[in-house]
């Protein structure tokens, strides 16, 4: 499938190498230093939870969550040791918005950004609709991608959330403006890394995309923005052994990327448009 889209790159043709990594899909809150002893335990709110036996306390909490019709991934993640507890959504749908902020308030969470690796074309974002719904957050897009937001990132920008905080890394092929977040680098932070590819990297496929993932440690976790086989994470290493197309050399990539022959997105003359606005359109008052 060629996408005939303006923002749409319509064959992937950069190998260079990227980046990316991280944890188990939807799991709890967890510290990730590697020598502490984890334990379940159940908290108040009934949600059950990584405990470490160690001094330091639990930080992120990370859900995945998935939209069927689309067939896409949204994630929550917080820092659940601040006492804010400040959250933020990557790649929220319009029609799951209503699910995820009734998690996020169950959760006792604070939501700060409503992100998105990149202009979706299979479904309208719902960053546009939280704003609606949650005074104070922010939506987040890369400044590649041209679309409006009220933030706009750029590779190597960080984005905080409580003492956590993500980094850009620019990943286009799929769209000119595609980003993928990744958890950051430190002692504090989760290890493994984890990396949300948005549509660059599909687990066992791609959205066209450069190899700069496969720069990342062999261990770093990925999870995409989609998956149509009920796949829900992988990691650098699992990809780059098995990935049928990723494995390949450039010119067979490139012949297998111009052979999908990938159907026309059902809802891209509507999401495009929408979510060049991130979804904003969904706000303005509709004329009598
Ligand atoms: N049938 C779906 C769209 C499926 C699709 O084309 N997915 C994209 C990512 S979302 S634009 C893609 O690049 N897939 C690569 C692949 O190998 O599947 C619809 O009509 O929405």
């Amino acid at each position: 499938m060629l996408l005939n889209v303006g923002t749409f790159i319509r064959s992937a043709t950069r190998f260079s190498p990227f980046i990316i990594t991280h944890s188990s899909p939807s799991s709890f809150c967890f510290s990730f230093s590697p020598k502490q002893t984890v334990s379940f335990a159940l908290q108040s709110s009934q949600m059950a939870s990584f405990t470490t036996l160690s001094q330091s306390p639990p930080k992120l909490l990370f859900r995945q969550l998935f939209e069927k019709e689309s067939s896409t991934y949204t994630y929550l993640l917080a820092d659940c040791s601040h006492p804010d507890k400040p959250a933020l959504l990557i790649d929220p749908v319009d029609r799951t918005v209503d699910r995820d902020l009734n998690l996020v308030k169950e959760l006792g969470l604070k939501l700060i950004y409503a992100m998105n690796t990149h202009v979706h074309a299979d479904h309208v974002t719902g960053t546009g609709l939280i704003k609606g719904k949650v005074p104070g957050v922010k939506s987040v897009i890369s400044k590649a991608s041209g679309s409006k937001a009220d933030v706009f990132v750029e590779p190597g920008d960080k984005i905080s959330f409580g003492d956590l905080f993500l980094e850009v890394r620019a990943t286009p092929g799929h769209t000119m403006g595609c980003v993928t977040y990744v958890t950051g680098d430190g002692p504090d932070q989760p290890q493994p890394r984890m990396a949300f590819t948005g549509d660059a990297l599909l687990i066992r496929g791609c959205g066209r995309t450069d190899f700069q993932i496969f720069t990342l440690l062999k261990e770093t976790l990925l999870y995409p923005a989609h998956d149509y086989k009920g796949f829900s994470v992988t990691t650098v290493g699992e990809e780059m052994l098995y990935n049928p197309r990723l494995t390949k050399d450039e010119e067979t990539f490139r012949n297998i990327m111009e052979n999908l022959n990938l159907a026309y997105p059902k809802m891209i003359d509507v999401a495009v448009p929408a979510n060049m606005v991130c979804g904003l359109q969904d706000l303005e008052p509709k004329a009598n």
